[in-house]
């Protein structure tokens, strides 16, 4: 795909960052968010589905209670991010009116996205409000969202927030002109990258973390969202925010950021609901036997083919699978719980029902239940 097809596109997420919103700490930048959503509403009155991704609560909230760094407790983070969602949520609201627009707040953690009922439920939601011509205002749950159950960055969010309701495209504007060589701020020689593959293996050196102190993933959050959202097959563009019109700019196709081709072939919908869980419980170390089953045969995973199993899940969670050399080959959900699993490492099927007392599923992980990495 070049960037020409993205003035057909009917379906775009827009993730704006914390630094970018928040004019470094200082409270909203209401000059800019007034600028993004004019463009935003633009495009959903010629018809095309925009879904918001907005950070930015644990920065307003912090401006707001006179904080002057990021809080350091968990507990501090989600009351700050309980007073900025709404200092947020009322200007997006206030300025989608002014176009005559409806936006709706949706706030989501992990847990709604692994757990496939509320995941469908999550994406049947949003293509309601999208139906309606709403644009769904989306940020993480600060205030209820664990470390075990958070996204992390709402990079990744706005990835599978692309997944689920199959966007064509998702811009992500950032303090950057997009992804330099290296981070400008450590490297005054990086240059900015106008066009690169999500398959390309330069892309983990390039991408370094975050060092405003308000933002969370930094460039490789931003990377790693552009892959996970080709896997629906969207289109990544990696912008500064504070571009004129770059919203319209980017839709209308012309070079600015960086573009991510999206060329890897897109994973059936639930393959991607799988790819897209993020609390891996164990780890399986194959032998070079069952990796080469698993990568150009495409079949089940037995556990004859397996060395060791190490982790704490219980049948139906999410495992990682690995070469000898540690390199991970694919992730799925395991039909055995840790105990039995051990048990069976090594062996076929036919010894199953001798060693565990009862004959269960053949594979240790279906190929149904599968993604390949
Ligand atoms: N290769 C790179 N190119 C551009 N920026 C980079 C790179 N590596 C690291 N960065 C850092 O990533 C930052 C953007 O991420 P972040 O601070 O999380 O912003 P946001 O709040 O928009 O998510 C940049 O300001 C820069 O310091
Ligand atoms: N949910 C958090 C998001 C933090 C975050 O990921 O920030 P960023 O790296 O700026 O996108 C907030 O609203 O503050």
């Amino acid at each position: 795909m070049s960037r020409t097809h993205f003035k057909n596109v009917k379906r775009v997420v827009v993730k704006i960052g914390s630094s970018l919103l928040t004019k470094g700490g200082q409270g909203l930048d209401k000059a800019s968010i007034a600028a993004w959503v004019q463009q935003m509403a633009e495009l959903r009155q010629q018809g095309i589905d925009i879904v918001l991704v907005s950070s930015g609560s644990v920065a307003e909230g912090m401006s707001r209670l006179g904080l002057k760094s990021r809080p350091k407790t968990l507990h501090e983070l989600q009351a700050a991010a309980a007073v900025g969602q709404m200092g947020l949520v009322r200007t997006f609201d206030d300025n989608f009116q002014a176009h005559g627009l409806h936006a709706a707040q949706v706030l989501l953690t992990h847990d709604d996205l692994s757990d496939r009922q509320r995941y469908l439920n999550a994406r049947s939601t949003l293509l309601t409000l999208l139906n309606f011509g709403v644009v769904p205002v989306i940020n993480e749950n600060d205030t209820v969202a664990t470390e075990e159950i958070r996204f992390g960055d709402n990079d990744t969010l706005a990835a599978l927030v692309a997944n689920l309701i199959e966007a064509e495209l998702l811009i992500i504007l950032t303090d950057q002109q997009g992804l330099f060589t290296g981070d400008p701020g450590l490297y005054p020689d990086a240059t900015l990258i106008p066009e690169i593959s999500v398959n390309d293996d330069r892309l983990e050196k390039m991408a370094g973390d975050s060092r405003s102190g308000l933002g969370r993933g930094g460039m490789s959050t931003k990377v790693r969202a552009a892959r996970l959202a080709s896997r629906s097959g969207a289109a990544t563009v990696i912008a500064s925010g504070g571009a004129a019109h770059v919203i319209s700019t980017v839709i209308a196709g012309h070079e600015l950021g960086t573009y991510f081709v999206p060329d890897i072939e897109p994973l059936a919908a639930r393959k991607r609901w799988l790819a897209g869980q993020l609390q891996v419980r164990g780890q399986l170390v194959l032998d070079a036997g069952a990796v080469k089953v698993l990568k150009s045969d495409g079949k089940s995973l037995l556990p004859v083919g397996i060395k060791t199993v190490s982790g704490q899940f219980e049948r139906g969670e999410l495992v990682s699978c690995v070469d000898e050399s540690g390199a991970e080959i694919a992730r799925g959900l395991i039909n055995y719980g840790i105990n039995d699993a051990r048990l069976i490492v090594g062996k076929s099927s036919s010894e199953f029902e001798k060693i565990l007392g009862y004959a269960d599923d053949a594979e240790m992980i279906h190929r149904d239940n599968m993604v390949l990495i």
